[in-house]
């Protein structure tokens, strides 16, 4: 809006024949006072939001972030902990008063007993060895004490009987609470009260959900957080399933991931088994590198029965959803994603691979436009039950089967060739990247359902001496299976190829790297030792605080998933999780299976050896061999570290690809590695050195980014030591001698 002082607007009359120049001298009009003057223009358009709504808003922001407001006040949830708190709290009131009574009590007589006895002159004069001399002094100063102490009490006796018979009973009770009242005041809990510690403590386990300082103990005991470092409540302890939760900042600059590898020395302050905790790092918005939640156990979570699989209530499933997979110790479902990964179940025998791969093929069995290859070489009836709607089905570990195995890959391989030509025929609305989609693989015209190999016993075929010709050239038949499976797993996935491999023998021998590379999601039940935990769960992990070499062999079917991607569980993004798989009992895999088959032949799916239609593949073997670009001819860093004396070859192991990068690492502490390898330091360094491995000192950076000297080996020297070992010009005692 505007307006101006115009003489229309002022209530004056315009003449219109008034020449446009006004006469030098004219008479000014009389001044008229007028209404405010605005200086705005008229605009169309939405009424601007409310300045009230946007000051509201700012203000619920504010009251949310603010520090200083307490975090009850900020939702419903923390303000129903914190009544449940209050209400603990007050009903804890009467016991914690009476503590701390009794506890005044006692420092009240010690500190009494020193000053009756002279204590600090004694103890002056037992220090200058003049105690004979000054025996008399201390003598008198302790009778007169002792005097003063009578005459107190008797006044004190005295003064309280007055006052009981002149005011009678309250005067009695006044005097009992003032005295209790300092009593408790001298003994209430405070950091650094000396002598208030029972020398046997009592059991920690739970102490620490009723009182936070028993915590921050454990976490200094553990050597977690230092001496003089505390830690920030963000959740008070409340109860989560069969168990105790809580979440916990650490100091600045300490790490939650640490905490996840010291899982164990936290147990231990804890006084819980490790199984019992859990311990994960905050992510996302509502976490950072320093928030912590703790989850700890009533009791051993895998002693009861594991649960049947909810795949037994499901008529169908699709594919494309993660298949139910376990529950981790909290009771959370873990489900594992299929489609574009592909999977490695690893353990030693008896332990639940069979379990967990049948777990993933029945997500699969349950989706009628899957397809399953199913190689059993284990040869048992394990997989007997899925033969019905199997595409393609064998059971048994002969040479013909291994031969069997290699033909149904090759064919894949040519089929993985063909599905990516026709992807690129294919309109950009159906396929918009050159990776298979729900709609493509449920289209029979296109022909590319999402393809399941499933092996049991994967060791038997990648361990296969057979020699075979490959392209005119002579090949180990395990070691070309080895070609042909990395081939599929790293181009497989984008056009819905699914491998899922569980083997009995996760050793560097029979898994070539350049397979294990590869493989997604993996599950190490349990192993031997960390290096077969690595190999499964990949480089380090143990290190990170996943090694499943540490899961009880009493655990049957538990675990530790290290997914491809996000799983639903816990906190979400998480590196690994340790869980226990449902269990499927033979009759609920037979009843998962005719329902696959019944699904089949609804969708009218049924194909291959579960239609009757065992065909021999006739292949181009030839075009096979250009597509995969065979390496069976290539050395594996498996056999390299074979033929290695220790303790070299475990260092080769646990630095994995990284000694092979001369850009990447160039020194490794030594600490690390007696971290790592679980070695003692001095015999460590001794047989490094008879190995032409000295360790040097170098300045390395540390976490506060001040520089510090450690020792360490450089990797250079150690790849040195590796080739002149295979050169043969170091030559190894086998260790026992260094006993002596
Ligand atoms: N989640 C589970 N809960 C309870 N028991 C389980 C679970 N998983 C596996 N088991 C039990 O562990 C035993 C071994 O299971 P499974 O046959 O799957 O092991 P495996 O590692 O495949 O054995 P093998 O090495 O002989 O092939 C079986 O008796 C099975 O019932």
């Amino acid at each position: 809006m505007s307006t101006d002082n115009t003489p229309e607007r002022s209530g004056e009359p315009v003449n219109a024949t008034e020449p446009s120049t006004l006469p030098i001298h004219q008479a000014q009009p009389e001044m008229v006072r007028v209404g405010p003057v605005y200086d705005a223009e008229l605009v169309d358009g939405d009424t601007p939001p409310t300045t009230r709504r946007a000051v509201r808003m700012r203000l619920v922001s504010w009251w949310q972030r603010s520090p200083r407001v307490p975090r009850a006040l900020k939702s419903r949830r923390y303000a129903v902990q914190a009544a449940k708190d209050s209400v603990v709290a007050l009903l804890r009131c009467p016991l914690r008063y009476l503590g701390a009574v009794v506890r005044g009590v006692v420092v009240a007589v010690r500190v009494w007993r020193r000053w009756v006895r002279v204590h600090d002159y004694r103890t002056a004069a037992e220090e200058s060895a003049k105690l004979a001399d000054k025996f008399g002094d201390i003598r008198a100063l302790s009778l007169f004490r002792w005097k003063v102490t009578g005459v107190v009490a008797a006044m004190t006796m005295l003064a309280v009987w007055v006052a009981d018979l002149i005011y009678d009973a309250p005067a009695l009770w006044i005097t009992g609470m003032a005295a209790s009242a300092a009593l408790a005041i001298t003994g209430r809990r405070k950091d650094g009260s000396p002598g208030r510690k029972a020398v046997l403590a009592g059991p920690r386990s739970l102490t620490w959900t009723m009182d936070p300082q028993v915590l921050v103990d454990a976490f200094r005991d553990a050597k977690l957080i230092g001496k003089d470092e505390t830690l920030r409540l963000v959740e008070r302890a409340s109860r989560a399933g069969d168990g105790w939760a809580i979440t916990v900042d650490l100091p600045a600059t300490r790490k939650a991931a640490d905490v996840v590898k010291n899982r164990e020395a936290l147990a231990s302050a804890l006084a819980v088994d490790e199984v019992q905790l859990i311990v994960e790092r905050v992510r996302g918005s509502g976490g950072h590198a320093g928030r912590v939640a703790l989850w700890v156990a009533d009791e051993d979570p895998y002693a009861k029965e594991s649960p049947p699989t909810p795949l037994l209530r499901a008529e169908a499933w699709d594919v494309w959803r993660p298949v139910p997979f376990g529950r981790d110790p909290r009771g959370r479902r873990v489900d594992l994603p299929l489609v574009w990964t592909s999977v490695l179940i690893g353990s030693l025998p008896r332990h639940g691979k069979t379990m967990a791969a049948r777990l993933a093929a029945a997500g699969l069995i349950l989706d009628p436009y899957a397809r399953l290859y199913v190689a059993d070489f284990k040869g048992g009836k394990d997989w007997k039950a899925c033969e019905q709607c199997a595409h393609r089905f064998f059971s048994g570990d002969d040479t013909e089967h291994v031969l069997t195995f290699r033909a149904w890959l090759e064919s894949l391989v040519v089929d993985v060739q063909a599905r990516y030509a026709r992807m690129q025929r294919l309109d950009d609305e159906i396929c918009p990247e050159s990776k298979i989609t729900p709609a493509i693989s449920r289209d029979s015209i296109v022909d590319m359902p999402v393809t399941a190999v499933i092996i049991d016993e994967a060791h038997i075929p990648l361990e296969d001496k057979t020699t075979i010709e490959v392209n005119g050239k002579k090949a180990k038949l395990g070691d070309y299976i080895g070609d042909l499976l990395t081939w599929l797993v790293r181009k497989g996935p984008a056009a819905g190829i699914v491998v899922i491999m569980a083997t009995q023998r996760p050793d560097s021998n029979t898994i070539p790297s350049r397979l294990r590379a590869v493989l997604g999601s993996r599950f190490a039940l349990r192993v031997m030792d960390w290096r077969d935990s690595n190999i499964i769960l990949g480089e380090q992990m143990n290190t990170r605080g996943y090694d499943a070499s540490t899961l009880l062999a009493s655990h049957k079917g538990v675990g530790i998933l290290r997914p491809d991607g996000e799983t639903s569980q816990g906190s979400g993004d998480v590196l690994a999780a340790t869980l226990r798989t449902y269990y499927m009992s033979n009759q609920d895999w037979q009843a998962i299976c005719e329902r696959g088959r019944a699904l089949r032949e609804q969708a009218g799916t049924l194909s291959g050896h579960a239609a009757g239609q065992d065909t021999t593949l006739v292949l181009d073997h030839a075009a096979v061999v250009n597509a995969i670009g065979t390496t069976t001819t290539e050395p594996d860093q498996a056999g390299i570290i074979e033929e290695l004396p220790e303790p070299l070859a475990s260092v080769v192991a646990y630095l994995g690809d990284e000694l092979d990068d001369e850009d990447g690492r160039v020194f490794v502490p030594t600490a690390e590695l007696i971290d790592a390898l679980s070695v003692e330091p001095t015999l460590f360094g001794r047989q490094m050195g008879e190995l032409g491995c000295r360790s040097k000192r170098e300045r390395v950076p540390t976490e506060d980014g001040s520089v510090r000297q450690v020792r360490g080996f450089y990797t250079a020297d150690i790849r040195a030591a590796v080739r002149a070992v295979h050169a043969g010009e170091i030559t190894v005692s086998d260790g026992t001698d260094d006993e002596d």
